[in-house]
């Protein structure tokens, strides 16, 4: 690629220097009002003041599917899809798209990766470690079968599935019948003398798939059972561990205990040693990056991993590009350069970043392109707050909002920043432990964190931008086509603990605002990827010819 220019125009009416404060609630959509809509039950003055009556400054914008890299409009959004959108201005196919495309023209039998782990299909097992299911956020289970019946069909021998069951993107109790669909498959390479199987699982939130660091007891849980064959629970098949699992009080699939599948003699079917092939099939980064360190890097230090097995191993894609890990992979993850937040910084933009740790990562590695560290950190700071680590967080519904838009208002009171970029994890975080009333709880304490944040820019002069990165909160069950809530069995509602297809809203204000600026009208399906080119305009610059276009216009006032 040529060197970019990274000299960004001038806007021809805004001007350069206000502060421009960019909130992202995370997981707060817009749905009909119900009771099923925590945003709409929980006390939000400042989200409903930003709603009502300023229609030329307030406005919902796509967050699912193709407006943000997805392979359809089935697909619901993700903070993975939806921070890369708003932060690179332009729409890349993301992930689940890339590797249904390697897979349909078969170039993920042709490339590296493949033929990496191949060499040890020989004398070794393939092991596959990820989440089953079919949410399409981290993985899906589509694509999970066609590797394994595409490595049976190149000469894996002996295979060994490695379980998370999900919950989370998926109904709770999903995971029984996703295990059964890939038992079948199984079943099947056994017929044809493959000695393919299950070997070990767990849930996601309580086993390997933490993030950013926050808890790494969780991806040693995982290790355990993976690697070294070790679990408090054992079991002779994934489906009788997980009916039985499920039984205990207050289980769910996004937390069950691990476990692992034991033969006739008691001994453990599939732990990982020397020689073996790894590939961790989750496609989405956040919470594969752990368990990748683990498996690669050889001064790994944050558990003891008692054996290191030497392996041949590769994710799905490469997770992190500036880390190259790891450092083999099945599919090349998009190549998202010239990031919004790169351009500002080369233009003189002093930011800030700030979360909680279960979304720092949403603010700065997703936001940049999925790239870690600063670009230049004389002009950068990002700021983590620590999150509870071993809780649900229904318990602590208020997480750390407080705390974020503390740090915030005291960055925009510093007078050091250009850009304030924060998100607030509540509505997305409680949304997912499909408790309605501690989303309720969670949803005031986001509104109360936003008005922290808006009354320091109100102080300063300067502008804000409230958005989201996909809905969450405001729908909480289960709907049939006609829009009615869905009732399972035993006649309770289906608590909805996923993601959703609504649009979010984006609201611009503040002092500093030129009064001339409002939406235009002109954009038939704007998208999360026209707020990019927005925020650039805010802070008194073009954006560049190919971003998306602006959400703005200035007319005589
Ligand atoms: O990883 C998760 O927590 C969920 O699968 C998706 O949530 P997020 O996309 O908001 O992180
Ligand atoms: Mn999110
Ligand atoms: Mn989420």
């Amino acid at each position: 690629m040529a060197t970019a220019n990274w000299t960004l125009p001038d806007h021809p009416t805004l001007p350069k220097g206000k502060t421009v404060a960019v909130v992202v609630l995370d997981g707060w959509g817009e749905a009909s009002p119900d009771q099923y809509n925590c945003i709409h039950v929980a006390q939000t003055p400042v989200m409903d003041s930003l709603k009502n009556g300023a229609p030329e400054k307030w406005r919902l914008v796509k967050a699912h599917g193709t407006a943000v890299g997805l392979p359809s409009d089935d697909d619901m959004g993700n903070s993975e899809v939806g921070h890369n959108a708003l932060g690179a201005g332009r729409i890349f196919a993301q992930g689940a798209k890339l590797v249904d495309a390697a897979l349909a023209s078969g170039k993920i039998w042709e490339d590296e990766g493949f033929n990496y782990i191949k060499e040890s299909f020989d004398k070794g097992t393939l092991h596959l470690i990820g989440l089953l299911s079919d949410g399409g956020v981290h993985s899906r289970l589509d694509q999970v079968q066609l590797i394994v019946k595409g490595a049976s069909e190149r000469g894996a021998k002996r295979i060994r599935l490695h379980i998370l069951t999900d919950g989370r993107d998926v109904l709770d109790g999903s995971s029984v019948g996703f295990i059964e669909t890939i038992e079948k498959d199984l079943a099947q390479l056994r017929e044809q003398g493959v000695d393919a199987r299950i070997a070990s699982g767990g849930g996601r939130m309580y086993v390997t798939m933490d993030r950013y660091e926050n808890d790494w007891s969780v991806v040693k849980r995982g290790w355990d059972a993976q690697v070294l064959g070790e679990a408090p629970h054992k079991f002779q098949n994934a489906l009788e561990a997980v009916k039985t699992l499920r039984a205990e009080p207050k289980a769910n699939d996004q937390y069950l205990p691990p476990f692992v599948i034991v033969d006739e003699s008691g001994k453990s079917v599939g732990p990982i040693v020397d020689g073996d092939a790894v590939v961790t099939f989750n496609f989405r980064a956040d919470r594969m990056v752990m368990l990748a360190k683990a498996l690669e890097f050889p001064d790994f230090d944050k558990f003891d991993r008692v054996r290191v097995p030497k392996i041949k191993y590769a994710g799905m894609l490469q997770y992190d590009g500036e880390l190259k890990l790891p450092s083999k992979y099945l599919v090349s993850p998009p190549l998202i350069e010239r990031t919004s937040g790169e351009y500002l910084v080369k233009n003189g933009v002093r930011t800030f970043a700030c979360s909680e740790t279960v979304k720092f990562g949403h603010v700065t590695f997703f936001w940049n392109g999925n790239r870690s560290g600063y670009f230049d950190e004389t002009r950068e700071e990002y700021v983590e707050i620590p999150s509870d680590s071993g809780i649900t967080f229904n318990e602590q519904p208020k997480m750390k909002a407080l705390e974020i838009a503390e740090r915030t208002r005291d960055a925009i009171l510093s007078g050091k920043f250009d850009q304030v970029r924060i998100n607030l994890p509540n509505g997305d975080m409680v949304g997912h432990t499909g408790d309605i009333e501690a989303t309720v709880v969670a949803c005031k304490a986001a509104d109360e964190a936003v008005k922290m944040v808006l009354d320091a820019v109100e102080q300063v002069g300067g502008i804000y931008l409230v958005t989201a990165d996909h809905g969450n909160a405001e729908d909480m069950v289960k709907r049939n086509k006609a829009g009615q809530p869905m009732l399972d069995k035993s006649g309770s509602i289906q608590i909805l603990t996923s993601h959703t297809l609504q649009p979010v809203p984006v609201a611009i204000g503040g002092p500093g605002l030129h009064p001339g600026v409002r939406f235009r009208s002109d954009i038939q399906t704007p998208g999360l990827a026209n707020v990019a080119a927005t925020v650039m305009n805010l802070h008194g610059f073009q954006a560049p010819a190919d971003y998306e276009t602006t959400l703005i216009e200035v007319v005589d006032k």
